[in-house]
């Protein structure tokens, strides 16, 4: 990795756990658990990974979970991830799960929950990493599966910084879950929504005006409308940027017209983040390197997008500070 970008320090704010499930951990997952795949190599999963539009890698996405069954293979998924976060100088990371991709086909949220938990408690100590869940809602089910989610939760709230919304974003608008996201800030947890993915400005503006939400995933196309970035940059809202997500799902024809540069121009807090990057072609590293051989970015740049990840975090005033002294001393 180019030096630079190997010695920021990171935080990562948008990964999907299920989304770092690489083919050779779901072949072993899927012959310790005697499951069938259709595919007979690693190689062969991955020339699979060709998607036209977001719907296209969510089939595929859904399809290697369905592997996932024992609480051992949750933390198989969480320790492969963390482990190679810690390779690209990742710090801290907020990551989502997506509990009804699980429950939906008979494993217990408990499994779930607790593989997850253990992993990321045990990588604080192996890995120096911090840590922070998101339970994610799969917007294209109704807002009661969600609710009964929130409710599956309870006896574990104290392990989760926030709910989030992911999915088939077009024809599930946020305003489908303004009363579970409520009862999710009302029962102390943050919010965030991924948001201006493929759906539209106004997207973006339900999530901020209905969900109230705390931090933006993706809000590329909040771009579109003027008034929205004002917004945005008025309350400071962090946008979690995933470049090779964006590339891979057809979101940008090219990186040399991919938005990062701009949305730092215009005073957004952008971060850069690998979204699903078993899929996608590689970690936050090689999204960094992505962008700076494709736009502009100074070196200046490339400390603003690495001190923004801990600055848009839910670690403490203190912890962001001391991270953000972290990346100017670094480089
Ligand atoms: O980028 C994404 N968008 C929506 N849903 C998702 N689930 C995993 N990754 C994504
Ligand atoms: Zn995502």
């Amino acid at each position: 990795m180019d030096q630079f970008i190997a010695k920021l320090p990171k935080a990562e704010l948008h990964l999907h756990l299920e989304g770092s499930f690489e083919p050779e951990l779901m072949f072993a997952i899927a012959r310790r658990n005697k499951v069938e795949i259709p595919y007979r190599s690693a190689e062969e999963v991955r020339a699979a990974y060709r998607f036209a539009n977001l719907q296209d890698f969510l089939d595929i996405y859904y399809a290697g979970a369905s592997v996932l069954l024992a609480e051992e293979d949750f933390f198989d998924l969480t320790r492969a991830y963390l482990k190679r976060a810690a390779a690209d100088n990742v710090r801290h990371v907020e990551v989502f799960f997506d509990p009804q991709t699980h429950t939906d086909r008979g494993v217990p949220f408990k499994t779930v929950a607790d593989g997850i938990w253990r992993a990321l408690c045990e990588g604080e100590k192996e890995f120096g990493i911090t840590a922070k869940l998101i339970l994610s809602f799969l917007r294209h089910l109704p807002e009661e599966s969600a609710f009964a989610t929130l409710k599956q939760a309870e006896p574990y709230l104290d392990r989760f910084a926030a709910v989030g919304l992911d999915s088939s974003e077009v024809g599930h608008p946020p305003a489908k879950f303004a009363r579970v996201f409520a009862a999710a800030r009302e029962a102390g947890l943050k919010l965030v929504a991924h948001a201006g993915e493929e759906g539209p400005p106004e997207y973006v503006w339900e999530a901020l005006d209905v969900l109230k939400i705390d931090r933006i995933d993706h809000g590329n196309r909040s771009l579109e409308d003027p008034r929205l970035v004002e917004r945005i940059v008025k309350d400071g809202l962090t946008l979690t940027v995933c470049p090779l997500s964006n590339l891979k799902l057809c979101v940008v024809k090219d990186l040399k017209q991919h938005p990062i540069k701009r949305m730092l121009d215009l005073g957004l807090r952008a971060t850069v983040n690998s979204d699903d990057p078993a899929f996608f072609g590689g970690y936050v590293g090689a999204n960094f390197e992505a962008i700076a051989a494709a736009l502009p970015l100074t070196r200046e740049d490339l400390r603003t997008l690495a001190a923004n990840s801990f600055a848009g975090s839910f670690l403490s005033d203190a912890e962001k500070s001391a991270h953000i002294a972290a990346v100017r001393a670094a480089v």
